[in-house]
């Protein structure tokens, strides 16, 4: 018996996915993926505010192999909260293919920030989305950046396209390279000049430190077609969202699965599908290379700088 249960509702992430049509690259890297427990081995942190099925490390490496990818950018989830136990066990199992972004408090040490930069963490994540998290205060946050900073690390950041304005200042003042989780989920409803994505592809364009993840089509489309059954042409209405990233910012992007998908409600994609969804967004093997390839090596199998 799982020793936790469910949030009431969960889809549990796709069972035997399809083998991708598009071929990735050599050396390609799923840069946004998640780690579940196992719940009994890693408990799932009390302050979560959904509890998920279990995905192990074993088989995200399963599903890595299988889809033709090399390495894979493993992002603490909040539901293990600042527990980073579970990611770094995976991190440790992966042979130098994983690298990975933690959640930290204030009151980490120097020593078990350079503990999570052995076992290969490069970032840490600061989460503004309600639902997933408490609020933490900007100077906690601007703390741990500070400290961080040093390392070589950078910030990852979760938000949604509303709160951009509020937090433009903030963002824009962090001392790291910045890396936007989903394109800053746009309400792909707008239109993709409209003044919501304009804000977004302005505070790309002003700030040459920020990156963005084109990731997460099945959480943000709203008419599909979903990543199933076959599905060549999936979310048709995140595409000019996502390639108009991609064209504009070719060497700041990157891609991920985001296996296994918490808290979609809707239904779970075939994740082979999924990445059938990149030559869509990447038109060409130039784009492809440096989306899956070059960026994704470039920020995180790069130079170290501790010492
Ligand atoms: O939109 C989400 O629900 C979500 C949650 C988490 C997490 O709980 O860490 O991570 C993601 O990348 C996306």
């Amino acid at each position: 018996m799982a020793a936790f249960e469910k949030t009431p509702g969960w889809l549990d992430w796709y069972a035997n996915p399809s083998k991708p049509r598009f071929q990735v690259p050599a050396g390609a890297v799923d840069a946004h993926c998640h780690v579940f427990g196992p719940g009994d081995q890693f408990p799932f942190a009390p302050e979560r505010k959904y509890t998920p099925c279990d995905a192990s490390k074993d088989q995200l490496f399963a599903l890595r192999d299988h889809l033709g990818f090399d390495k894979n950018v493993i992002v603490q989830a909040t539901c293990h909260g600042a527990d980073n136990r579970a990611m770094v066990d995976a991190l440790k199992a992966s042979d130098g293919r994983a690298r990975g972004i933690a959640t930290v408090r204030r009151s980490i040490t120097d020593e078990e920030l350079k503990e999570l930069h052995d076992a290969g963490v490069r970032g840490v994540r600061f989460n503004f989305v309600k639902r997933l998290v408490d609020f933490t205060p900007k100077d906690e946050l601007m703390e741990i950046a500070s400290r961080i900073a040093p390392l070589g690390w950078h910030v990852v950041i979760y938000f949604e396209a509303v709160d951009l304005p509020e937090l433009w200042d903030f963002f824009t003042s962090l001392p790291t390279t910045v890396v936007v989780d989903h394109m800053g989920r746009p309400d792909v409803t707008q239109p993709v000049d409209g003044p919501e994505f304009e804000l977004f592809v302005k505070f790309m364009r002003e700030n040459p430190n920020v990156w963005s993840k084109v990731s997460c089509p099945e959480r943000l489309s709203h008419t599909g077609p979903r990543a199933l059954g076959g599905e060549q042409n999936a979310y048709r209405d995140v595409v000019p969202f996502a390639r108009r990233i991609v064209e504009t910012f070719p060497d700041r992007v990157l891609w991920g699965t985001d296996w296994p998908h918490p808290n979609l409600k809707d239904h779970m994609p075939d994740d082979g599908l999924l990445v059938d969804f990149i030559p869509h967004i990447a038109p060409t093997a130039d784009l492809q290379r440096k989306l899956l390839v070059d960026n994704p090596t470039r920020l995180y199998w790069g130079e170290s700088h501790v010492a």
